[in-house]
């Protein structure tokens, strides 16, 4: 008979046999690139990095410092190198070059129009993979895409939406009135905007007085605080609930009915939900815009009998249409008032085109037309989108068919990610790139002054990506940011309280926020 402590010991022994000879094979393997499967192309040199202790290090990190590690990576082994991130997942593909990044984004994008099938951190948005970003790239991925690009994000539809864009800026700006000569943390004041925006767009509806209290602008900060919270954390809860119960309880609602906090977070995505429904039968029924969800349930899909899609279909479309727009957008308006209020002079001077443009209006807001006619803000906006770009690795892609880029090779399957900040931050395409210098993008005055957003002539920057799962919304994201970010420059001064520093420091949670929240003096710069 064996002991038990003797099975133990047989146990440990057997583990640490087992963890040695994966070390081994590792380490054999990591510096020694496999053979390449083409003559003449070479398959990316491998980080040496103990999977088991990759796995346990990445999940104890935060993504920031995981981009400090991955530049380290970079500095060893070159632009692109071959990672993986646990011992069961397949390895990654890094790539921080701008011209390899347009060759396999641009020149073989087809090649990498897939997702790998588990994409993080949308994974858990969707188990059938019934939304755009998860999409495999094939039939069901297009028919989506066309439609929100075609019914919802084309400039004309998109124009249809110049009344809700006025009403949540009226909104925002009359509750920053209440607040002016205080300081005020602009977050949440500014993610309500912007979410109200996007629901408006997606629903048809507003957000009226009863569900968004902002707008009443009669509640006192702290009522206001608490009511705006609970909204936002409906909306962004919801993302980490859905991840929570696929993980610890097998997907099961019925058994998520205890009070703990995993709990709470799923009766909040549950009232998400019903939340869906109301606006969908009323949007249709009350006449607003086309909106989103209108579009959605005329959907057909050929390739599956004409059948439409389901309501747990649309559901996760809709949610996608608010988790993608929602908090990229901003982040990146705190990262451009942060900017703002950094460098008086670039405010002064944006200031200053307003006022040459507005004139005699200066009771008026900044409509959407003016925005053609200032070169100034354009660069802001751009300059902040380099310098500050909300996700430093997009999503991933997948590889479907062999791909050499310069001398090496993406065999099919591969999982590629491309680092955005890298990209955007590259000293051979940016003088001194981590200044923020909104000049670069001003016609006539910089090499830069021709970025184009897509890429296809060259990739100088990757904020929204690039090639065929490029950001569908980026004109939609850059409308809302341009007009907020004129109307807050013309209507308050924006400052930081005397003696406190603007601090740029980042935090990354769905996107790379401030780690410290903006607070913002704002003064009004007319009298009401
Ligand atoms: C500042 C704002 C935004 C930024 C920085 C941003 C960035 C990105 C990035 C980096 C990707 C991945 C691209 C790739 O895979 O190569 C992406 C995909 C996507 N974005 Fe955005 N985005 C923004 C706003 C929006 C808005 C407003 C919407 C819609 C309302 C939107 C909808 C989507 C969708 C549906 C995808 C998936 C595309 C696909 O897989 O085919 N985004 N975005």
């Amino acid at each position: 008979m064996v002991s038990a402590s003797t099975f133990s010991l047989l146990l440990v022994s057997l583990l640490l046999v087992s963890l040695s000879l994966l070390f081994l094979k590792h380490f054999l393997l990591s510096n020694h690139p496999k053979k390449p499967s083409r003559s003449n192309f070479l398959l990316p040199p491998t980080a040496s990095f103990l999977p088991i202790f990759t796995h346990i290090f990445f999940h104890r990190r935060s993504v920031l410092e995981i981009a400090g590690i991955l530049r380290h990576f970079h500095s060893l082994h070159g632009p692109i190198f071959i990672l993986r991130l646990s011992p069961f997942s397949h390895p990654s593909f890094f790539i921080s070059d701008a011209s390899l990044c347009h060759s396999a984004l641009i020149q073989h994008s087809a090649a990498l129009a897939d997702r790998p099938p588990s994409v993080e951190p949308v994974r858990f948005l969707s188990a059938d993979n019934c939304n755009i970003s998860t999409a495999p790239y094939g039939s069901l991925w297009r028919l989506l895409r066309r439609n929100l690009s075609a019914e919802t994000l084309h400039p004309s539809r998109i124009l249809l939406f110049a009344p809700a864009r006025r009403w949540a800026l009226c909104g925002l700006l009359e509750y920053l009135h209440c607040q002016s000569g205080h300081t005020v943390a602009v977050r949440e004041i500014f993610q309500q905007a912007i979410f109200s925006l996007l629901l408006f767009m997606c629903f048809g509806k507003k957000l009226g007085e009863k569900e968004i209290p902002l707008f009443r602008g009669l509640m006192s900060t702290k009522e206001i605080d608490e009511q705006m919270i609970s909204v936002q954390n409906k909306y962004s809860l919801y993302f980490v609930g859905i991840k929570m119960c696929a993980t610890f309880m097998g997907n099961s609602t019925s058994r998520c009915s205890a009070a703990s906090p995993k709990i709470r977070i799923l009766s909040i995505s549950n009232e998400m939900e019903g939340i869906h429904f109301t606006f969908c039968s009323e949007g249709k029924q009350m006449g607003f815009e086309y909106c989103y969800v209108d579009s959605l349930l005329d959907i057909k899909h050929p390739e599956n009998g004409g059948r439409g899609l389901t309501d747990d279909e649309i559901v996760n479309l809709c949610h996608e249409f608010l988790i993608a727009g929602v908090d990229t957008t901003t982040t990146e308006l705190e990262w451009i008032m942060a900017e703002l209020m950094k460098n008086p002079g670039i405010q002064s001077k944006l200031l200053l085109e307003i006022e040459s443009l507005i004139g005699s209006r200066e009771e008026e807001n900044i409509m959407e037309d003016d925005l053609q006619r200032m070169p100034y803000l354009k660069a802001v906006i751009m300059e902040s989108l380099r310098r500050h770009p909300p996700a430093y690795f997009g999503l991933p892609h997948s590889v479907t068919e062999d791909v050499i880029i310069e001398k090496f090779l993406l065999p099919k399957g591969a999982k590629v990610r491309f680092s955005v900040a890298d990209v955007n931050w590259d000293k051979k395409n940016w003088e001194e790139p981590m200044l923020f210098r909104p000049e670069r993008f001003m016609v006539g005055t910089d090499r830069n002054d021709e970025v184009d957003l897509t890429g296809i002539k060259e990739i100088k920057m990757l904020t929204f990506g690039a090639g065929r799962r490029m950001c569908p919304g980026y004109v939609l994201a850059i409308l809302h940011l341009e007009l907020f970010v004129a109307n807050l420059v013309k209507e308050f001064l924006w400052k930081p309280e005397r003696g406190e520093e603007v601090d740029l420091s980042e935090k990354l949670e769905l996107t790379t926020i401030m780690k410290n929240p903006l607070q913002a003096k704002i003064i009004p710069r007319r009298k009401k």
